[in-house]
């Protein structure tokens, strides 16, 4: 299981399709999903509700949103394990890092450690949720996501800013989260990708599958 991260705006969507038709040219079997889920599932369906306020000051509680998205990660994991045994690669677009990197940057600094391991032992230890194999950070510079996340606001029509891409400063702090859970390697190896420049997807698909 590899896992892509990257700030809102990142151009994770793009990446994952090139990555996808690369893996495919190489007569890889891919399946890909992305947290939060956007189906009818109702811990999907909880999660976005508090992404766009419409359950009050949850939205404001880091604990309570995180135990959404834990919740809506856990719901997967099932399918996700059956994924993981029939693919050779299976491509998830945010997981469990960006629990800890998203929350841990709405915390002061001083907390923010003991949050990202809170995630670890709530989403793993006791939710039971896969361990991914790798994380890919595609890695831009706060303005560029934001730009990117404007021009996608404004040319998809219906696509609402949720709380969180509203926030520039919450967005840079969550790129120096990132950026400390690479060097940890938390959870599994990091690979970190610079997302302004145009990334070779063939040589990435070569290594996952060599
Ligand atoms: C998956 C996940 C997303 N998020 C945030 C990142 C995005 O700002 C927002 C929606 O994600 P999306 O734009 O990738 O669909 O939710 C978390 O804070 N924690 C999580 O566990």
């Amino acid at each position: 299981m590899v896992v892509v991260e990257g700030l809102d705006g990142a151009g994770k969507r793009t990446f994952a399709d090139r990555l996808t038709a690369a893996l495919h040219a190489r007569g890889a079997r891919t399946h890909g999903l992305a947290f939060p889920r956007y189906d009818d599932d109702v811990h999907a369906e909880l999660v976005r509700d508090a992404l766009y306020g419409r359950l009050g000051d949850l939205t404001d509680s880091v604990h309570g949103m995180e135990v959404l998205y834990a919740l809506d990660r856990r719901a997967a994991a099932d399918g996700l394990r059956a994924a993981v045994a029939e693919h050779d690669v299976v491509l998830v677009d945010r997981y469990v890092a960006s629990g800890a990197a998203y929350g841990a940057a709405r915390l002061h600094q001083d907390a923010a450690g003991e949050f990202v391991e809170w995630v670890r032992a709530l989403e793993i230890d006791r939710f039971g949720i896969p361990v991914p194999d790798q994380h890919l950070l595609l890695a831009v510079p706060q303005q560029v996501a934001a730009d990117r996340a404007a021009h996608r606001e404004r040319t998809e029509p219906g696509r609402d800013r949720d709380v969180y891409e509203s926030d520039g400063g919450l967005q840079e702090r969550t790129g120096a989260v990132y950026a400390q859970l690479a060097a940890a390697s938390w959870l599994a190896p990091w690979t970190v990708l610079d997302g302004s420049t145009e990334i070779d997807t063939a040589a990435l698909a070569d290594r996952l599958l060599g």
